[in-house]
């Protein structure tokens, strides 16, 4: 006679992310059962938990108590669909399939579509926090369909992480594809994080010459204090960290090649198609493009001319400014991820819950940061907040730094260091408080080729003008 089904969840895909989730549900009391085509990851992951781990998917569900629950965390796209074809045959009605992964939120919304009329509940779950995060406690977005949330929330919270007042990581985000979207745009704000920081770095090495060792002091204090997140203590760690071999910085001897895998690039582009103003997310991506075709940089820095200049000023005082250039960054680039999210908000109905999201994203993530906790109660103090620059505290943020932005990138252009996510940050707040912009010569542009028409300031209607003249 086989075993009564009573495993709580199983983990398809024993990587880096189900293993280590694996062990974390494992810790909190759940019964899991895993599953990955790889034998040598079945055989580890069942040695490390004691868990079962099946030879196939039809005994894999076979294992599980009803209603299952069942949590993928296989790479994106083509792998995910494998899966699904797999298990769809295998569950019922009332069985819960969550997508853990990044995919891409339009292949959520495609599958949500295939599954209709199955019964099936089926869940986009951003999870985030790398691999420690899986095993001592992630953020999670989860969305999709809301009948499966009573079900997984006593699971999925109990793995994730806790904010410092003790709430979890965790909470439903809204229905069809909201969480892997709000995942999506968790990304996009992780590299335009990454790339700041990574500008801030380049500046103090270029333009003082400064060390890795003395700028890995500098970022440690500046984790102190209000730029205090995940990101600025690992670059501490990592400019501090010797190279055994050689007994040099092993930051100075990687390649300046990026990788990437697309996360960053699908908020870039989800932004251009919903009309949403996010440079900064964009230029992080550019920057790793850029990066990428380190060949082609190393010929042109032969051949291709800038200044000459070298740095004269107060080494201490640029320093500081950097440090609130960074801070000035990081509000921009959070502004135009919550935009993003506002603009999909509009566009599908799914009434985000954007002080849940800030709140969640306080811990366990790759993008916690102090500024989380501020941002949660810019949306406790309205809900409707048009865009983050404009809420009491960031306004004043803005005020106290923006001059520094200024001073850095003017800086940077004048000793031709590429700032790329710096510029952009800087343009997007003038861009965003200014009253009047050139867009009104622009239209005039538009009617004068094409006759687009353009609209006036003194009276309401769609105008054209003969602008030729014969
Ligand atoms: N690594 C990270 O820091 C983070 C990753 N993620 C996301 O989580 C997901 C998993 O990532 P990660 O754990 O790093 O990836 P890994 O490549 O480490 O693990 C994925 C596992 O899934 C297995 N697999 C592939 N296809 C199937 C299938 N059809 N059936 C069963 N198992 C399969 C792979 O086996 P094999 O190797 O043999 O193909 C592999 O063991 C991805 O979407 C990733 O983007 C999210 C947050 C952070
Ligand atoms: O999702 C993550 C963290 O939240 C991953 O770390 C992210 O996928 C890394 O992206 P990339 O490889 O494009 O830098």
């Amino acid at each position: 006679m086989s075993p009564t089904p009573s495993a709580d969840i199983a983990l398809v895909g024993l990587g880096v992310m189900g293993e280590n989730l694996a062990l974390n549900l494992h810790r909190q009391g759940f019964k899991v059962a895993g599953f990955d085509l790889d034998e040598r990851k079945r055989d580890s992951f069942a040695q490390r938990t004691g868990a079962t781990a099946p030879r196939s998917l039809q005994e894999l569900v076979a294992s599980l108590a009803t209603p299952r629950v069942l949590l993928l965390m296989v790479p994106a796209g083509a792998p995910v669909d494998e899966v699904l074809a797999g298990l769809r045959p295998l569950l019922a009605a009332g069985d819960i399939v969550i997508d853990g992964g990044n995919t891409r939120y339009t292949d959520t919304q495609r599958r949500i579509a295939e599954l209709e009329g199955s019964g099936i509940l089926y869940v986009g779950a951003g999870v985030s926090g790398g691999e420690e995060g899986a095993l001592r406690g992630p953020a999670i977005m989860p969305g999709g369909d809301a009948q499966a949330w009573p079900r997984i929330r006593p699971i999925l919270q109990a793995i994730a992480a806790r904010a410092d007042d003790g709430v979890p990581c965790c909470d439903w985000i809204g229905p069809a594809a909201s969480g892997h979207f709000v995942k999506m745009v968790h990304n996009g704000i992780e590299y335009a994080d990454m790339q700041t920081i990574c500008e801030a770095y380049f500046l103090m090495q270029q333009l003082l010459g400064m060390q890795p060792r003395q700028m890995a002091e500098v970022f440690a204090g500046w984790g102190r204090g209000e730029l205090s997140s995940y990101l600025v203590d690992i670059t501490a760690d990592i400019l501090a960290r010797v190279d055994e071999e050689t007994g040099r910085p092993l930051v100075d001897l990687i390649a300046d090649t990026a990788e990437q895998k697309g996360t960053g690039k699908w908020a870039s582009q989800a932004a251009l198609d919903l009309g949403v103003t996010a440079p900064t997310i964009a230029d992080a991506v550019f920057a790793r493009t850029v990066s990428a075709v380190r060949e082609q940089r190393v010929a042109a820095s032969g051949v291709l001319a800038g200044p000459q200049a070298s740095f004269t000023g107060d080494a201490t005082a640029f320093v500081e400014q950097v440090r609130q250039a960074l801070l000035a960054a990081k509000v921009c680039a959070y502004a135009q991820g919550f935009q993003l999210m506002a603009a999909a908000d509009q566009e599908f109905g799914w009434q985000l819950p954007f002080g849940t999201i800030a709140g969640l994203w306080r811990a366990g993530c790759i993008i916690r940061a102090k500024l989380l906790e501020d941002i949660r109660r810019a949306y406790a103090r309205d809900a409707a907040l048009p865009n983050l620059l404009v809420d009491e505290h960031f306004a004043q943020v803005l005020a106290r730094c923006h001059q520094s932005l200024r001073d850095v990138v003017a800086a940077a252009a004048r000793h031709g260091v590429a700032v790329p996510a710096f510029m952009s940050a800087l343009a997007y707040y003038d861009s965003y408080r200014s009253a009047r912009l050139p867009a009104n010569l622009l239209q005039a542009q538009r009617d004068y080729f094409g006759a687009h028409t353009y609209q006036r300031l003194d009276r309401p209607g769609k105008f054209h003008t003969k602008w030729a003249q014969d």
